[in-house]
């Protein structure tokens, strides 16, 4: 098997735009920095890197007969406000639990944002006072046995659609289309810098660019504050994915990279270094980051190309996954 192999439902408006970063990079005085634009791939409610992966899933959803797809995450989640909207946008239920995942001061933090976009596209929206966890769920469970009971055919997928068969392939794709923007820019990005949680997106990337002439490193800066559990969660979807796509061998462990030190203590909480690397996007590219995720990847990245870690002469292209919506729940944190 290959990934031409696998069916994939375009959810896409084409190839997710790539474009440097020109003032970052004189601003650090680094590495040329580059960014893939998944917050800017679709017209499916802002899009991001969990739409990109249910492209590869809606082949199945539809060939399943399910009716009403059930998915999980925080109240801020951007994973299940996609779901929702590529529910709507098949005509079928969505029946989201979201899990109290961040203790936010900010009391709006389940009224607005991805939460608010999600009851607006019709998904039924459930609070689960349970804290966070990037495995399988109970709740998730029990969301579908409700489906069930109640006539419907759910069509379960878990948190960030990483514990699915086919949630690495999304990104493996992803490896393809860089190359071949690569070809088109004249470019060659040996670094690529990508935030990592349930894991999938980054485990797509390793097992999509392991497959490829050049090899170039694939570092996922840990957002979760459980870096055992996501590194565990990054390989184990990779060397599968590696798997389903034919790589043909095994993964070596200095290809797969997930760096702590930007998570801070509590998934969801954003540190020092989160706000600032948000201000400087911000006021640098006029490129807006999120406090759950990018906004601690993009932390990683700008000590990494500071301290010389990521080369001056490298290319480093940075994937940008989405998430502003949730900006609306921490206004709080930029008082
Ligand atoms: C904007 C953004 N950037 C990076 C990530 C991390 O992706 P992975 O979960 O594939 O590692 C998320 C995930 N979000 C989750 C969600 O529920 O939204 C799955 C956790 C994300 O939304």
């Amino acid at each position: 098997m290959s990934l031409a192999d696998f069916p994939r439902y375009p959810l896409l408006f084409g190839p997710s735009p790539v474009h440097p970063l020109d003032r970052l990079t004189a601003h650090l005085g680094g590495a040329r920095i580059w960014a893939k634009r998944e917050d800017c791939n679709s017209g499916l409610a802002y899009g991001g890197n969990k739409t990109r992966k249910l492209e590869y899933i809606v082949p199945d959803v539809l060939a399943s007969g399910a009716d009403t797809l059930v998915s999980i995450g925080g109240y801020q989640s951007n994973h299940t406000r996609q779901v929702a909207a590529v529910a709507a946008k098949l005509g079928l239920g969505a029946r989201l639990v979201q899990e109290k995942w961040v203790d936010w001061p900010d009391s709006v933090n389940d009224k607005v944002g991805n939460i608010l976009l999600s009851r607006i596209m019709g998904a039924d929206v459930r609070l689960d006072p349970a804290g966070f966890d990037i495995g399988i769920r109970e709740s998730w469970e029990e969301a579908m046995e409700e489906v069930r009971a109640s006539g419907g055919t759910p069509y379960g997928i878990p948190a960030g659609a990483s514990e699915h068969e086919l949630g690495g392939l999304g990104f493996a794709n992803w490896a393809d289309e860089v190359a071949q923007q690569e070809e088109q820019l004249g470019v060659f990005f040996d670094t690529i810098v990508v935030c990592t949680v349930t894991g999938s997106t980054h485990a797509g990337m390793i097992a999509g660019f392991a497959g490829q002439e050049r090899p170039r490193r694939v570092i996922g800066i840990d957002a979760s504050a459980t870096l055992d559990k996501t590194r565990e969660q990054v390989a184990r979807i990779a060397r599968a994915t590696a798997e389903l796509i034919g790589l043909g061998r095994e993964l070596r462990e200095d290809e797969i990279t997930v760096l702590a030190g930007w998570a801070g203590e509590l998934y969801g909480v954003p540190v020092q270094s989160t706000i600032d690397a948000i201000r400087l996007c911000g006021r640098l590219e006029g490129m807006i980051i999120d406090p759950v995720y990018e906004g601690k990847s993009m932390a990683g990245l700008i000590d990494l190309v500071r301290d010389g870690e990521i080369e001056q002469s490298s290319n480093v292209l940075y994937a940008h996954l989405g998430g502003q919506p949730a900006l609306n729940a921490y206004a709080g944190a930029f008082g």
